[in-house]
């Protein structure tokens, strides 16, 4: 593992690129992480053939359908199909398919957490590892739900990856509690699966509270729309009946988790970025930018699944709660803004790609920056930047972060540009088309 205080020096990097004029740009944003890969796991478990359209093609989705073929499902691209790459068509696993697969999950909490449960339900073991920092990833509450479930899981009394789960081809479920303090996944990941245990899954979280419950509202809506019986009306409780979860043909939103260092950029160079396809209704947190971002002093409006963000110069700050995976986006904005800010409702961010709180803080003020870590979140305080090497830690939100800085401080080198290829393999042509646009009529004016 990194840890953000070994990272002393580092040579060469990817200098981010910082615009003379403000950015005004059309982008259009690969699929949604969160989405193609739960519907890779449900089309796997569904009961007949699926297609995901549109789906994304980065590394966690290529780790994904790695997990789920070695487990058994087929999975095709359909060539020719979609901007960012083929559709994709899903045999399921066979029923009780018999185990002995090997999973690398890199550093994909959906892999880690989402494919456990799957392989409970194979014949046989099913080995898990990963990147080095996977391996400090929490994943105990994953291991002790299986080991609930009747499921032997050897994980060498670490807690942690790696691990192996060896099913009887059958899991009985029933009622399980967990402590989901530390991840929503924990809860996605058994609720992604429990229409298939014999008698359903009754869910109950004991400990803090969940994080990142829209993840958890995302998982009830794909289960609902694949036909599977899902009861979450007491809070901290989910009830999945047994059932068939029905095959499905999906067009996958775009991701607006990825979209936001785009949309960022609206605000540090005080332009304007529009992001097509923004569906009318979503359960992804990405959502939230259309209240953060006019909270830091932007023009939105959304018109025809249209997205404009309009800088107006002058970023605000102030307190953001539970902004989840947006977090590393909202800090790097925060650092660019004339007044101070609080992120709260984050510490789960420590068991991140990296500890995100730690990183955040010693790479924005190892530019000059004025960041603390609290209990829950960041604090952040205004303070003039200035270039620098800005660390990434195997981490795509903050090689984005660093670029979102870039864009209005001069000098910054982001560490590795290649960590984005978790969820954005393109990012940097992305990032460096969007910095060449040039403002409406700028040709005309020469
Ligand atoms: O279920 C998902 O797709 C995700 C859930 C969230 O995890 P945490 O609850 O660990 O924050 C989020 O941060 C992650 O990027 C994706
Ligand atoms: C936390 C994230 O990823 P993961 O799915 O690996 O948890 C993220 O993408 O910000």
């Amino acid at each position: 593992m990194t840890s953000p205080s070994a990272l002393q020096s580092v040579t060469g990097g990817w200098p981010a690129p910082t615009p003379a004029r403000p950015v005004n740009a059309t982008v259009q944003v690969p699929g949604s992480k969160s989405l193609t890969n739960r519907y890779l796991v449900l089309a796997a478990l569904a009961a007949g053939p699926s297609r995901l359209r549109a789906p994304l093609h980065s590394r966690d989705s290529a780790l994904m359908i790695a997990a789920l073929r070695s487990l058994g499902a087929e999975i095709t691209e359909v060539p020719g199909s979609g901007p960012f790459g083929p559709d994709l068509l899903v045999e399921p696993l066979a029923a009780g398919a018999a185990g002995d697969a090997d999973v690398d999950c890199g550093l994909a909490g959906t892999v880690m957490r989402f494919v456990p449960p799957v392989a409970a339900l194979a014949n046989g073991s099913t080995s898990f590892d990963g990147d080095p920092h996977a391996r400090q990833r929490p994943m105990g509450a994953t291991i002790e739900a299986l080991r609930g479930l009747g499921i032997t899981v050897d994980d060498g009394g670490r807690g942690a990856l790696p691990f192996r789960v060896t099913g009887t081809g059958e899991v009985q479920g029933g009622r399980l509690e967990i402590d989901a303090g530390a991840s929503s996944q924990f809860v996605s990941a058994l609720l992604l699966t429990a229409a298939r245990f014999v008698d359903g899954l009754h869910l109950v979280h004991r400990g803090e509270s969940v994080p990142s419950l829209d993840h958890i509202a995302m998982t009830v809506q794909v289960l609902r729309e694949t036909g599977v019986e899902v009861d979450d009306s007491v809070p901290n409780e989910w009830k999945v009946s047994p059932g068939t979860i029905r095959a499905f043909d999906v067009e996958i939103e775009p991701d607006l988790s990825n979209a936001g260092p785009f949309l960022a950029a609206a605000l540090a160079t005080a332009g304007t970025v529009r992001i097509p396809g923004w569906p009318a209704a979503t359960t992804q947190v990405g959502d939230k930018w259309r209240e953060i971002l006019p909270q830091m002093g932007a023009d939105a409006e959304l018109a025809d699944g249209v997205l404009t963000i309009t800088g107006r110069g002058r970023i605000r700050g102030g307190v953001f709660a539970d902004t989840s995976e947006l977090a590393p986006t909202v800090a790097a904005l925060c650092a660019l803004a004339d007044s101070p800010s609080v992120l709260t409702g984050i510490a789960h961010l420590r068991g991140h790609e990296t500890d995100r709180l730690a990183a955040l803080s010693t790479e924005i003020n190892r530019l000059g920056g004025s960041v603390t870590e609290t209990e829950d979140g960041l604090r952040i305080e205004p303070a003039p930047l200035h270039g620098g090497t800005f660390g990434t830690y195997a981490d795509h939100r903050m090689a984005t972060a660093g670029a979102i800085i870039g864009l209005a401080v001069p000098g910054v080198v982001i560490e590795d540009i290649g960590a984005t290829s978790k969820t954005m393999p393109d990012f940097a042509r992305m990032w460096t088309d969007l910095a060449a646009s040039q403002p409406a009529g700028a040709a005309q004016e020469g």
